[in-house]
């Protein structure tokens, strides 16, 4: 595979299903952005060491239901607007996606 398609549009516009159904189709892997933030709100609500996981397993994940709870919604929220931790989760995709074959959304 030598491509990657980014697909980003308005809250609730239909890109995670859109994007994952696309992946499927295309036998590519499937990355939700906002999972990110979700998982790492999880772990900081939780007081989990912060550096102490691996995004690996986000991969070909969509609508985790224990990560859309109001508490972890409201903390991604808040940690997606610190610029420290938009920079570490754009380079983790940056890293997972160097493979190439990913739909990401975002
Ligand atoms: N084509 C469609 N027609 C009607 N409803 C849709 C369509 N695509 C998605 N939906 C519904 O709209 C809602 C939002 O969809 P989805 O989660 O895919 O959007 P999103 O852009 O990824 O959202 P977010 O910005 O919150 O991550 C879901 O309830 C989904 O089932
Ligand atoms: N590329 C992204 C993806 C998500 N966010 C923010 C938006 C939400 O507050 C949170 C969780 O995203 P969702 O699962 O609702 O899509 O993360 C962002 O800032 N940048």
């Amino acid at each position: 595979m030598t491509f990657n398609i980014a697909i980003d549009g308005l809250t609730a516009s239909g890109k995670t299903s859109i994007g994952y159904s696309l992946a499927k189709r295309l036998n590519f892997n499937f990355i939700d952005s906002g999972l990110f933030y979700r998982y790492l709100a999880y772990y900081n609500i939780n007081s989990t060491n912060f550096n102490q996981h691996t995004y690996d397993n986000l991969i070909n994940c969509s609508n985790l239901s224990a990560f859309y709870s109001l508490d972890i919604s409201q903390k991604a929220s808040e940690l997606s607007k610190d610029k420290e931790i938009r920079t570490l989760i754009n380079q983790e995709i940056k890293k997972l996606t160097k493979k190439k074959g990913f739909v990401v959304v975002g």
